[in-house]
């Protein structure tokens, strides 16, 4: 029998991301509302306790709205938003980010999908604290970039009628959503200092962490840095860890393909002193529904790579 699933929000940008790379999945019977109950409460009551699986992909509110929806003791949600992040009574579904964390979403009843610039930070800097080689009481700066799909239909609709936008520099009150997540998950004693950013490209992520190791009082160099993250995701099909050394460039294309691929790369100067620490992701990707669909497959006990982008 197929696990029956149900997308909240499914004529969104993930929404719609999410159902594609489910629409051929056998092990899962896509439920869905006609377009003029797609809002209706009632008719989300109903297919939310009708479901095995609901994927929450809308806006904070709708989504603490659906979970007050659930009557019933079994059905399991995954929330794309960030309404849950930091809550204590929803795992973090971020499978790869530290040790247990797979067995915590697959036994899970209530998983929250991290947000897609934490899960840059959080891929690069947070084993990296864990393991000792990077302190956890440090101001952290996170300078990131983003594609335009980023922002959801809004911005979408904004990037493509407003057609002179090239980039776009954002989070200048330096409260982003995105700040206690990314303390949080990484344990830091300091908020991070985030300046995130839009560029002219549909899709795609680099979030950069510049580190100058021997002004941080580090004994690590960037050589050990990049050790400890490849071993961390030694055999991950998903996460890959590299060396920058013969990188020239990343590039963010304005038509650039959809990826569920998280790719680190460890920049430094020939001292290994002083370090970019730099994730590549498809915000829609790795940052939205490919990180969904694994938890699914993970909850589901599939295998964790089932229908994604790789
Ligand atoms: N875009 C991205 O890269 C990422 C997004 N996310 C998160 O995913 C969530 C969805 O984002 P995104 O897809 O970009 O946003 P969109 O604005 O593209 O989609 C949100 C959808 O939710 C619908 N909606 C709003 N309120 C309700 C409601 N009360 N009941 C039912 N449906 C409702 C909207 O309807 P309508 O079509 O009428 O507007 C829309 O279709 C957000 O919480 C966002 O933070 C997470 C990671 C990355
Ligand atoms: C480009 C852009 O606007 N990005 C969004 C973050 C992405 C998003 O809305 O989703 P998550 O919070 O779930 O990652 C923002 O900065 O608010």
């Amino acid at each position: 029998m197929p696990y029956s699933v149900f997308i909240d929000g499914a004529a969104g940008t993930t929404g719609l991301e999410i159902a594609d790379r489910l629409g051929s999945r056998v092990e899962f019977d896509l439920a869905r509302l006609p377009e003029n109950k797609r809002k209706d409460a009632e008719a989300r009551r109903e297919a939310i306790n009708d479901s095995d699986f609901v994927i929450l992909c809308l806006p904070d509110d709708a989504a603490k709205e659906a979970v007050s929806l659930i009557e019933n003791d079994h059905t399991r949600v995954i929330d794309a938003s960030s309404a849950h992040r930091t809550a204590a009574d929803w795992v973090y579904g971020f499978a790869e980010f530290r040790d247990g964390q797979r067995a915590r979403i697959a036994n899970a009843r209530f998983v929250s999908n991290p947000g897609c610039y934490p899960t840059g930070f959080l891929g690069l800097v947070a084993p990296l604290i864990a393991g000792g080689l990077l302190p956890a009481d440090w101001p952290y700066a996170v300078n990131a970039v983003s594609g335009y799909s980023g922002g959801g239909k809004a911005l979408i609709e904004r990037f493509e009628q407003e057609s002179d936008i090239g980039f776009r520099s954002y989070g200048l009150n330096l409260q982003h959503k995105h700040m206690p997540e990314m303390k949080r998950h990484a344990g830091l004693t300091h908020d991070v200092i985030f300046a995130p950013s839009v560029v002219r490209a549909y899709r795609g992520m680099i979030v950069d962490v510049p580190l100058n190791l021997a002004a941080m009082g580090c004994d690590a160099k960037a050589s050990d840095l990049l050790n400890m993250l490849q071993h961390h995701y030694d055999g991950s099909a998903i996460v890959r860890a590299r060396e920058g050394k013969g990188v020239s460039e990343l590039l963010l294309n304005e038509n650039g393909a959809a990826t569920d691929r998280l790719d680190l790369f460890v920049f430094a100067n020939d001292s290994g002193d002083q370090v970019r620490l730099i994730a590549k992701l498809d915000n829609l990707g790795k940052g939205a529904a490919g990180s969904t669909v694994q938890d699914l497959n993970i909850m589901a006990g599939l295998d964790e790579t089932l229908g994604l982008r790789l």
